[in-house]
């Protein structure tokens, strides 16, 4: 490390793996109601799991970016964060505001909650994934309008490097189609259309952005090959990204009403998508070959390696698989949507934080040749029971979806059964992903786990972690 204030990172990371294991309890929670409709009532009801579920994940998302952003800025940029008690403060904010509003979706009832915080006022409440309540929204705003003014400000100040100008791109990005949440049309097709630029023009548009730029950083780091060729790779993949995103996105299109040119459009553009999560592949792998040092933390490599095939499968393949519109007839809001959606955000995103994570932390605690051999082998084992357990949740639901559409969708009206019949044929199914997640679960612990095991013949350096590294 080799700036003081990236230490600031190290809060960030802490509470993001602290909401995973939320995110995680309340998903084991509504693999159970998924089998047993009673379990949790009436203290925990399914639509407030889910809530609960969807919501941590989004924010420990967030709260892992912004940890990485701050690692990461100042040592390209070379120079101290521009504000580091504003990072400080804007942590303080968001951890208030997020736990406030989980807490919220657990103790009310929804409708009350909206009562309380006002929603009549400015209504923005309701909708999956933006179910915050109108004042949490601003707070969020007002944290990203700060943190991307921080790291603005560094980047202004210090070297500006490729990889901190994506990053800074897809956060910029980032902030500013959340302001779509707050645009909350009576009509219903024009609500949708809107509301698909958040969720969608982040995880398939500006947050690519995001994570092509850690990767970069990640495997400059433990390869210590030229910037030049690593730049010149990520260019590439961010052009493709964008290309392919921003009108792919009008797969979300097909059947919410906007006109009929997205049929053809969305399913083209869509088509191409898997294209940059591929070339990721390509790089990290080309990266590692082609590496000119052998980096102590080999299990920093894993994760960016796994990222990589991870995003690739889970965004890739799984999101091409029902993306082409005559396809998309048959499979849309089927169990089918669910298994792409837990792959992609996972091998995506949770993944490139755990990725940044897993290389960042040591050096914080003052081991830049990583964690002890056996502290790696601990989290070895966390990596691939994650990996497993999440491949076993994706295709557990992959086979319900496929049955689902066979039993529900593609029998004439009246031979088809009706949704209730089905979701009881296809329960064995979700025994399937209750087990998975069990296994999930298990990585979870075997990953935090790893941060405690001792360290002994780790190479440590005093001062917490501040070294002369180079590259
Ligand atoms: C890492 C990137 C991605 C993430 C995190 C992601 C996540 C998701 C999620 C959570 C949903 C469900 C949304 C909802 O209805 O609540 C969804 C839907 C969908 N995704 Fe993705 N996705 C990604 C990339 C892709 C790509 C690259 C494709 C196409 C090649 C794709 C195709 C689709 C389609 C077609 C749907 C709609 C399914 C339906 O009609 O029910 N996704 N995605
Ligand atoms: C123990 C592991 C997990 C279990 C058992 C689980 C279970 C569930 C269930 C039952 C739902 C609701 C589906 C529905 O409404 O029908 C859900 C939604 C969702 N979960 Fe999980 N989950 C787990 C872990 C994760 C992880 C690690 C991620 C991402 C990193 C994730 C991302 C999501 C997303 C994006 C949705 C919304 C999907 C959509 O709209 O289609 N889950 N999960
Ligand atoms: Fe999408």
């Amino acid at each position: 490390m080799k700036y003081e204030s990236q230490l600031i990172a190290k809060p960030y990371f802490i509470f993001a793996m602290i909401l995973f294991a939320g995110q995680v309890i309340f998903g084991l929670l509504m693999g159970l109601q998924y089998l047993n409709g009673d379990a949790g009532f009436p203290y925990i009801p399914f639509n407030a799991a889910r809530m609960v579920h969807t919501n941590l994940l989004i924010v420990w998302m967030l709260f892992g970016f912004m940890g990485a952003s701050y690692y990461l800025v100042p040592e390209e940029a070379e120079t101290e964060l521009y504000s580091p008690v504003l990072a400080k403060i804007t942590f303080w904010v968001f951890v208030v505001a997020g736990v406030a509003t989980i807490l919220g979706y657990l103790l009310v009832p929804y409708a009350e909650l909206a009562r309380i915080t006002k929603n009549e006022l400015f209504p923005t409440m309701g909708r999956e994934f933006l179910e915050q309540p109108t004042i949490t929204k601003i707070g969020i705003v007002l944290v990203c309008l700060s943190f991307v003014f921080n790291i603005a400000m560094t980047i202004l100040k210090g070297r500006k490097t490729v990889i901190n100008m994506v990053l800074i791109t897809g956060l910029a990005g980032l902030a500013l189609f959340y302001l779509f949440s707050f645009y909350n049309p009576d009509s219903l097709t024009m609500d949708k259309y809107f509301w698909w630029f958040v969720v969608h023009l982040w995880v398939e548009g500006v947050w690519e952005l995001i994570l092509g730029a850690l990767l970069a950083f990640v495997l400059i780091k433990v390869t210590g090959v030229d910037r030049e060729h690593i730049e010149k790779w990520l260019y590439v993949i961010i052009a493709m990204a964008l290309i392919s995103g921003l009108i792919g996105m009008g797969h979300h299109y097909f059947w919410v009403g906007p006109p009929r040119y997205w049929l053809w459009m969305g399913s083209f553009f869509s088509a191409l998508e898997p294209v940059p999560f591929f070339m990721m592949v390509l790089f990290a792998f080309k990266m590692v070959k082609e590496r000119r040092r052998e980096h102590g933390n080999k299990i920093a490599t894993t994760w960016a390696q796994g990222t990589a095939v991870m995003a690739f499968l889970g965004a890739g393949v799984w999101g091409f698989l029902h993306t082409l519109a005559p396809v998309n007839y048959y499979t849309h809001g089927t169990q089918l949507t669910a298994a792409h959606g837990h792959l992609a955000f996972f091998g995506a995103y949770a993944m490139v934080v755990m990725c940044m994570i897993s290389y960042s932390m040591p050096v914080m605690n003052g081991r830049p040749q990583g964690n002890s051999a056996q502290a790696q082998k601990v989290e070895r084992w966390g990596f691939w029971l994650m990996c497993i357990g999440m491949l076993g949740i994706t295709f557990a639901l992959t086979a319900a979806g496929i049955w689902q559409v066979a039993l529900q969708r593609i029998p004439d009206a009246g031979e088809a059964l009706s949704f209730m019949a089905t979701q009881d044929a296809i329960a064995p199914f979700y025994v399937a992903r209750l087990l998975f997640g069990l296994l999930f679960a298990a990585g979870v612990i075997t990953y935090f786990a790893s941060f405690v095991v001792a360290n002994r013949g780790a190479k440590q350096t005093s001062s917490e972690g501040l070294t002369e590294q180079t590259a």
